[in-house]
């Protein structure tokens, strides 16, 4: 196994043919344009970051990239191919991702959740599983084993045989990850991945995704934590307004006097919608 690289690594090789291209990528809902005409491309051993102040697009982006959203217009090749249109196609072709609220298995183990994700990678048919024949069984085993190796990777393995449910808020979240793990995946994306978390959670899910890197894996993530963002990746988009504002290096983005006046802005516009309600009074 590659040794594990805890901290941001020299640039990774992008001269080759990318793992993710995204071109012209355009979604509208009726009259509202979620995301606007915006490039983006992710090569193996990389780690994106997109970030824009709340309902730049991001979500909607992400849903465009794994299939939950077609396209109003654009095109998303991955891997040599364009991206099929079903999440379960996409899936099975190598992008996995986690969601911005847990979607876990709540009354499923630790275990149990891990085995969910990898039965996209088994072959057993359903008269193969109904008489538990020699095929299932041997794939069944296959499974429990790679499920165990992930709970290990993400640090879980003393709490596999606990309900989902039951686990403290970073667990569930690092669970989620291993679940997307247990796919195969050569791109995992993840929405707002350190969402709710502490500091030290926050500490260790960036260790983690370094070592999911270090593993050959490309990385896109969403997060509103500029620390975290600007910690963890080799190259930031911001979004605003469903359009790209700036795309660079941390050091180029976080410089950036546009992405600055962006959030600067918003935070000025909500001062104005919250004095705006104050004079409108709590039942307006
Ligand atoms: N299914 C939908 N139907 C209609 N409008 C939508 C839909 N999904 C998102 N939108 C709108 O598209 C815009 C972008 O939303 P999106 O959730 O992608 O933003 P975001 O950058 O992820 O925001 P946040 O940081 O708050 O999660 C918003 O104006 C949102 O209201």
């Amino acid at each position: 196994m590659t040794e594990t690289t805890t901290t941001r690594s020299d640039p990774p090789d992008t001269s080759g043919t990318p793992l993710l291209q995204a071109s012209q990528v355009t979604m509208r809902f009726g009259g509202l344009v979620a995301v606007d005409s915006v490039d983006f491309d992710v090569h193996p051993g990389e780690i994106m970051g997109l970030i824009g102040p709340n309902g730049a697009g991001k979500t909607t982006f992400f849903n465009c990239l794994t299939g939950l959203y077609r396209p109003t217009s654009g095109q998303v090749m991955f891997n040599g191919a364009i991206l099929p249109p079903k999440p379960r196609k996409v899936v099975q072709a190598g992008v996995a991702r986690t969601f911005q609220n847990i979607r876990l298995f709540a009354n499923m183990t630790a275990l149990e959740n891990v085995m969910v994700g990898r039965y996209c990678r088994t072959s057993s048919g359903p008269l193969t599983s109904i008489l538990r024949g020699p095929k299932f069984r041997r794939e069944e085993r296959q499974t429990r084993e790679r499920a165990e190796e992930l709970l290990d990777f993400v640090g879980l393995s003393k709490v596999s045989d606990n309900l989902a449910r039951n686990l403290p808020y970073g667990d569930q979240r690092r669970l989620e990850i291993a679940r997307a793990l247990a796919t195969d995946p050569k791109l995992l994306l993840l929405d707002e991945p350190t969402a709710g978390m502490n500091p030290q959670e926050t500490r260790q899910a960036e260790r983690l995704i370094f070592k999911i890197r270090d593993q050959g894996l490309a990385v896109i993530t969403i997060e509103h934590d500029m620390r975290f963002i600007f910690n963890l990746c080799d190259r930031v988009l911001c979004l605003v307004q469903g359009r790209p504002l700036v795309l660079g290096t941390p050091e180029q983005v976080q410089s950036d006097p546009r992405v600055i006046e962006a959030y600067i802005g918003t935070g000025a516009e909500a001062e104005e919608d919250t004095a705006e309600q104050d004079k409108e009074g709590p039942d307006a």
